[in-house]
């Protein structure tokens, strides 16, 4: 699980939760210094996170201290030997960055959603060595994080991290911006060999939230943290509410549980093996009952054909959607994820159909 840390500082420190904490922006040496000697104390901290420039929805809000800021932090990575991590969104703020000795770039997701941004600072990166963190997209496109990577990566750039942070919502979402946990898994799953770390802060927008996210995050094999933490959140130039103190950071880490991906103790091994078959069984007779729904598909679409039916038959999908969503009620099923299956079946039946009435006489 160090891999995060290896790959962002070339050392390794055996820590099982790697953490990066430090405010969202540098506001004064004094502040920033206040929560750099008091973070230092969190035995999980890899770096420190500063904004320098930061990337405001609206003019008029704090847009970070900007290139002077960098000098406080080329002052604090002397006195305590930390590396730094900071937010670049072009070509000339990833240059002053380099040129300050940042240790850490990373891509907002505001940037991340760009490609002609992310190509710009992947063309100002090529021949450096330096660790990228790529924060996803503002909005939920897989293609555009993979693509940022994708870009980085084409440019020499072999030390990469992705960040979660959560997803735009116009929803009613208790969180600032929705985690929609699906995807970040899915990231893993088409890019196995880039590690994924979560940003808590960004996902919650408020402090409270930030234990519950972290572990949920953990227990979805994420690789490591990146915490907002301020010596004083209430007093903070921005993102006030998602900041915890040093002190409250210290706890939730203190709380935070890794598990491991297995188990060695074999009563345990055995019934999890054999629940495993017992769900392997029962797959392969959803998988049965699903071809021999197939079969009444093709049936009813050669009717369709025959009688000249419409393939969309609303009444009955709305029967049907009534239906199974009281028996999911009943069984004490999720009743979304329920309707969510069968609008899938649903649309299948459709392509099946579709098929068959549309196809041409040379086609059977
Ligand atoms: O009942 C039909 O007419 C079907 O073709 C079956 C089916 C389904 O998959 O259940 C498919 C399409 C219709 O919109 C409604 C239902």
């Amino acid at each position: 699980m160090s891999r995060v840390t290896e790959i962002l500082t070339g050392r390794s420190n055996g820590v099982e939760i790697p953490l990066i904490a430090g405010p969202c922006s540098a506001e004064s040496y004094e502040q920033l210094r206040a929560t750099v000697i008091q973070l230092k104390d969190i035995p999980n901290l890899i770096a420190v996170r500063a904004g320098v420039w930061k990337p405001r929805t609206r003019p008029g809000s704090f847009e970070g201290i900007g290139e002077y800021a960098l000098r406080w932090i080329s002052e604090l990575k002397k006195e305590t030997g930390l590396p730094f991590a900071v937010e670049v969104a072009n070509s000339w703020q990833t240059e002053l960055a380099l040129k300050a000795g940042i240790d850490i770039l990373w891509l907002g997701a505001r940037t991340t959603v760009n490609p002609f941004y992310v190509q710009e600072i992947s063309d100002s990166l090529r021949g450096v060595d330096v660790p990228v963190m790529v924060k996803n997209p503002i909005h939920a496109d897989l293609g555009l994080w993979i693509g940022a990577v994708e870009r980085l990566k084409k440019s020499g750039i072999n030390r990469i991290v992705a960040v979660h942070r959560g997803f735009f919502t116009s929803g009613t979402s208790v969180f600032r911006n929705d985690p929609k946990w699906e995807i970040p898994v899915e990231f893993r799953t088409l890019c196995p060999d880039v590690p994924l770390m979560c940003d808590p802060s960004h996902i919650s927008g408020k402090r409270d939230y930030i234990y519950e996210i972290s572990q949920a995050a953990l227990d979805l094999e994420m690789h490591g943290l990146m915490i907002e933490s301020h010596y004083n959140p209430d007093v903070a130039l921005s993102d006030a509410r998602q900041q915890v103190t040093p002190a409250q950071l210290k706890e939730i880490m203190k709380a935070l549980v890794r598990r491991a991906d297995h188990t060695k103790n074999p009563f345990a091994c055995r019934e999890l093996e054999a629940l495993r078959s017992k769900i392997d069984h029962l797959d392969h007779e959803i998988l049965q009952l699903l071809e021999k729904r197939k079969g009444l598909v093709e049936a009813i679409g050669e009717l369709k054909k025959e009688h000249n039916i419409t393939i969309l038959q609303f009444e009955r999908w709305f029967e049907i959607v009534k239906d199974r969503s009281k028996v999911a009620r009943l069984l004490g099923l999720d009743e979304q994820v329920v309707l969510e299956i069968f609008q899938l079946i649903h649309r299948s039946s459709i392509q099946i159909q579709q098929q068959i009435l549309n196809a041409k006489p040379t086609d059977v």
